[in-house]
Parts: C-alpha cells; sequence; structure tokens
C-alpha cells in the first residue's frame, strides 16, 4: 500500500497544478493574447521601418509624432487610444492556427477532397497492399492533412501523404501527379509542387501572378550583376529595392545574372514565341549594360526597336542589315582577341589587365537565324559564325554575348550559340516539354497558356528554373506603349553622342574606327590556353574572312544531348535534328 500512497501523492498534486495552470491560462488568457498582439505588431513597425528607404525615414518618424502628439492633446484621447490600441493588440494576437483549425470545410468543399482523392486512389495504391492510403470509398482526411480553399471554394493549398512504396523519385510518375492535381484543381492558375521524398508528403499551392508593374529603372546590383526580371520571393535569398507605379517603393526578388571572367554562365538565350517579349528582355539588358559598358546590338528581325540606343554614348553600333553585321561582328571577334592578347602580355610582365580591356562589351543579337536565313539565300557566310570567338573567349575578356531568338527558328542556331549559352529564359507560353528542352529541367509549377508579355522561366546554369517576368522596358517610340515605362526608358538611355536626327541615317558604328586599333596579331588560339571544345568542331576556330558558312550546315546543327530543338509550345516534343 505504502507502495503506491506516493504515486497518488504525486499524481494528485499533479492534477492540481496543472488544474491550476488550466484556470490561471483561462484567466490570463485575454491578456496573454494582447501581449502577443503587442509583440507582433511591434515586429511589423520594426519591419515597416527597415523596409522603409532611408529618405523617407525622416517624414515618417514626423507625421507619426504629430499624430502621437494631437492625440495626447485632444480630450480622453489617450485613454481612447490606449483602447483602440489594445482593441488591435487583440485581434493581432489572436491564435492563428485556432481560428484556422476551426474552419471546417463546407459541403461543397468536402465534396472536392473527396473526388481528389478518389482521383488519386489508382496512383497511389497498390493490389499488394493490405492497409492501402488510397483506395475507394477510403477517408480523405487520413491523407489530406492541410488544405484551403479560395473565395470561390477551388482549393489554394493542400498537404497529402503518399505511401512509401510511389516512386517520388522519377520524374514521370511525379509528372502524372502534378498533371491530375492540375486538372482536378481547375485550369488556367499555375501551381507549385513540392515533394518532401523523406516524409512521403506533397504540398501542393497556388502561385500568385508575378507582379508585372516594375519597369524599366536603376537597380541597385554590384558591378558584373543583370536584373533579368523578376520571380517569387521563395525562391531566391535575396530582394532588392524597386520603384513601382505611382513612385512607391518596395522590395523584390530578382533574378540576377552574373557575367563576366568568373562566372559559370558567362552568356545567356532567349527564346519565345513571336511577341513574348524578347526584344524587350534585350533592351532592358542592353539598358544596364550601358550603365559601365559598350553595346553593339545585332537587330535581325530588323524591326528598328532598337533604333533609340544608336547615336548613344557606349553603343558601339545598332546593325539590321547583313553586311552591317557581319562587318560589326567581325570588329568583335578581333576586339576580343586584342583584348585576350593584350591581357596576356600585361600578366606576364606582371601588370594588370590595361584598362581598356575590362570595360564590358555586351554583343545583344536580336533574331541572328533571321540573318543567317537571308545570308544563307546570298551564299554569305553566316553572322552567328563570327560570334564564335566572343562565346568561346569572352568572359576573359569582359566580352558577353546575348541572344534572343524564336522557338520556330531555334534549329538555326549554332553550335557555338547553343553550347556556350549556359543561362536560358524561355518567354512566353510553354509546356513543360518545352521548358525542358531549352532549360535542361522542367519547371516546379504547371505553366499555363495564358501569360502576359515578358513573363517566362530563366535557369542559371545548373541551378533551378525560376518563374521570371521581365520589367517593362518598351520602345520608346511605341505609342501603343504606357507613357510611363516609355519614360522611364528615356530616361535611362545615355547621353546622345550624335545630333538628334541624324542617329538613325549615320551608318551605325563606326566599325572602321575600332577596327583602325586592332593589332594585327596571333590567333587568339597560340595565347589562350584552352581545351579544344570537341563539340564545336572546325567551326570553333577563329573566324575567316573566307569559307562563307553553308546554310545547310547550319541548319542542320542540333546535336544530340544538347538540349532542344523547340518548334514551339504546341509541339511538345524536343525534336533533334539532323
Ligand atoms: N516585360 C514586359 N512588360 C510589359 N510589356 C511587355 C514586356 N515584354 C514585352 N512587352 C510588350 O509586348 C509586345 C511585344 O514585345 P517584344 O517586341 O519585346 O516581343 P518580341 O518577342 O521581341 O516580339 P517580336 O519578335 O515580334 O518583335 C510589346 O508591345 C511590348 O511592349
Amino acid at each position: 500500500m505504502a507502495r503506491h500512497s506516493l504515486p497518488r501523492i504525486l499524481t494528485d498534486s499533479t492534477r492540481l497544478a496543472r488544474t491550476a495552470a488550466d484556470g490561471a491560462t483561462d484567466v490570463l488568457h485575454p491578456l496573454i493574447t494582447i501581449g502577443r498582439g503587442l509583440r507582433r505588431l511591434v515586429a511589423a513597425g520594426r519591419e515597416r521601418w527597415s523596409e522603409t528607404p532611408k529618405e523617407r525615414r525622416g517624414p515618417l518618424f514626423f507625421s507619426v509624432a504629430a499624430c502621437v502628439l494631437v492625440v495626447a492633446l485632444v480630450p480622453y484621447g489617450p485613454l481612447l487610444a490606449l483602447i483602440s490600441v489594445m482593441g488591435v493588440a487583440a485581434w493581432a494576437g489572436r491564435d492563428r492556427a485556432e481560428a484556422a483549425e476551426a474552419e471546417v470545410p463546407d459541403e461543397a468543399e468536402t465534396g472536392r477532397l473527396q473526388t481528389l482523392y478518389e482521383a488519386l486512389v489508382p496512383y497511389f495504391s497498390a493490389g499488394a497492399d493490405p492497409s492501402p492510403l488510397y483506395a475507394h470509398d477510403g477517408d480523405w482526411e487520413q491523407v489530406f492533412t492541410e488544405y484551403a480553399f479560395d473565395d470561390s471554394a477551388r482549393l489554394e493549398r493542400l498537404r497529402l501523404k503518399y505511401p512509401a512504396y510511389f516512386t517520388d523519385g522519377e520524374p514521370q510518375s511525379r509528372a502524372r501527379i502534378e498533371q491530375l492535381l492540375h486538372v482536378k484543381c481547375g485550369r488556367g492558375r499555375e501551381y507549385h509542387f513540392a515533394w518532401d521524398e523523406e516524409a512521403n508528403e506533397l504540398v501542393l499551392s497556388v502561385l500568385a501572378a508575378l507582379p508585372t508593374d516594375i519597369a524599366a529603372q536603376p537597380f541597385i546590383t554590384s558591378p558584373g550583376e543583370t536584373v533579368l526580371g523578376f520571380t517569387d520571393p521563395d525562391s531566391v535569398a535575396r530582394t532588392v529595392p524597386v520603384v513601382h507605379g505611382d513612385d512607391e517603393r518596395r522590395n523584390a526578388p530578382p533574378v540576377m545574372w552574373r557575367t563576366g571572367d568568373r562566372s559559370t554562365e558567362p552568356h545567356l538565350l532567349a527564346l519565345g514565341q513571336p511577341g513574348t517579349g524578347g526584344t524587350t528582355l534585350l533592351r532592358s539588358i542592353a539598358l544596364q549594360a550601358l550603365q559601365d559598358g559598350d553595346v553593339l546590338v545585332i537587330d535581325g528581325g530588323g524591326t528598328g526597336e532598337f533604333a533609340c540606343l544608336a547615336g548613344r554614348s557606349g553603343v558601339m553600333g545598332v546593325e539590321s542589315g547583313l553586311s552591317g553585321a557581319l562587318a560589326t561582328l567581325e570588329w568583335a571577334a578581333h576586339e576580343t582577341e586584342r583584348r585576350l592578347i593584350d591581357t596576356n602580355r600585361a600578366r606576364q610582365i606582371g601588370l594588370n589587365a590595361p584598362e581598356d580591356t575590362r570595360r564590358p562589351l555586351w554583343i545583344i543579337a536580336d533574331r541572328p537565324t533571321a540573318l543567317a536565313h537571308v545570308a544563307a539565300a546570298e551564299g554569305r557566310e553566316d553572322p552567328q559564325r563570327l560570334l564564335q570567338v566572343p562565346l568561346r573567349h569572352g568572359p576573359a575578356a569582359n566580352v558577353t554575348v546575348v541572344v534572343a531568338d524564336q522557338f520556330e527558328t531555334a534549329g538555326m542556331l549554332s553550335d557555338a550559340v547553343r553550347a556556350h549559352t549556359k543561362a536560358r529564359i524561355v518567354l512566353g507560353p510553354a509546356t513543360a516539354e518545352v521548358v525542358r528542352a531549352v532549360l535542361g529541367a522542367p519547371p516546379h509549377t504547371t505553366p499555363t497558356s495564358e501569360v502576359p508579355p515578358g513573363r517566362g522561366y530563366a535557369r542559371l546554369g545548373a541551378g533551378p528554373v525560376l518563374r521570371l517576368q521581365v520589367p517593362a522596358t518598351p520602345d520608346p517610340f511605341d505609342d501603343g506603349a504606357s507613357e510611363v515605362h516609355r519614360r522611364a526608358v528615356l530616361e535611362l538611355l545615355p547621353e546622345p553622342t550624335v545630333p538628334a536626327g541624324e542617329a538613325a541615317f549615320t551608318k551605325p558604328l563606326t566599325v572602321a574606327s575600332p577596327l583602325a586599333v586592332v593589332q594585327p596579331a596571333p590567333t587568339v588560339e597560340a595565347l589562350v590556353v584552352d581545351e579544344p571544345d570537341a563539340d564545336d568542331g572546325p567551326a570553333a576556330e577563329a573566324p575567316t574572312d573566307a569559307e562563307p558558312m553553308a546554310a545547310t550546315t547550319r541548319m542542320s546543327t542540333v546535336r544530340a544531348g544538347q538540349p532542344f530543338a523547340v518548334n514551339g509550345p504546341a509541339e511538345t516534343t524536343a525534336r533533334a535534328e539532323g
């Protein structure tokens, strides 16, 4: 008996203590809620303060101080203010988990969850499983551990458990489930799927549309960084301050691309359907590049959408004709060689690279395949061939190549362009297969068929596939574009170097002057230690004036294993030609 008395005393005292604690919690509950709310309000205030740009903090502080003063002076002001603060704190401090738990799905929502459960049974069950998680007439509450609906009773978040034997490591198995959930939860929205293989859980969430209100502006970046666009906050660790709308500010998560000799993806290729924003992306990159570099534009489409850049400081040329493009690119190839040679010579005698080799040079080529077509018809050299030296040796010479083209003509892109453009972008509507063909990996979301211009996916090297919205950077001469956005572009343009009106008619660049300073030099291969790039084959040699490229060779240069060719989202399979 004695042996039992001690535990009973302990049990009684524990029960007493627990009852007292419960009672105290009940009594103090409002105070705890208010305390929690005050903490949340203070945290929110701190966050707001740190987000406020420095120059706005002064006015903000004075307006808050003025409000406090007014409240202190009016009769009963402090008392009313105290009551209001307590009320707000009580609301902010309510237990959100409890509130969420209290939400029980209504009949329609339960029906949806049951249907979804039934649809998943064939995928998540096996005949040999004695106690299947998924079975016809089974209990969805067992496997759907978290769910949320939007105002129109459509699922916007779902966490589900699946059996350990489901082959979640195989992309095809995952794709089947994602496709099914996409269809059952409602098309037209973009879903994100997070697979937790360790816990055998899948979380589906509906992604909000990426904001389209960010226009061209001087982004705050480090040297060598270019903002390609903006993405989801959870996808990148960084934000940059941006101005949007009517001079409002916020921090936005950028897709930041690093170029230069340390970059592992020093050149970029963007593909999309016509009208999806390829030219706009190039314009946005060009305007950022001009902040501290020189830019040379090849406008293969010949639509004059880069005319705003002609004759501006730092713009080496804007070429839309074949002859001009060939001459300009030939200069760029020589310039790349010159920079390498000068850098090499300086290093050999223990000096830093000369100043004139360090200023970044950007070669921006919009639809080079259009010029390749013309060249093939005229039996002349494909301008893409002259991109080989900048592509292969550009990083060491601070030369960056950016190419944009269309899905339909992607098969005409040269081997060198494919091999050396490790930063990739897909713009406009595209199926997961097309995204995979261009970027080398599928998106973790379900692409939608209708997207605003400038929307797409980006992948830098072997990194994750990111959703992307390019900043609105319209042609300032495009009457159809927003006045505010056009003005933003005009403000970013560098000073004109030729009188207005002449720029459009002057034979852009000027190729003669840079060429004149290029010394006859040994070929770049003689100086640069580089493994021969077997992929490039003979075409990877420094360009010569002879040997016009046979168009047929160019048109059948898709190599096995190289991601793409793409023939548009409608054609879902990547087709390797040749
Ligand atoms: N990021 C963006 N934000 C807002 N509007 C955009 C964006 N990108 C493109 N647009 C708009 O979409 C239209 C087509 O853009 P753009 O000319 O850049 O596309 P494209 O793919 O180069 O087409 P094309 O090859 O036919 O010229 C333009 O009116 C442009 O202003």
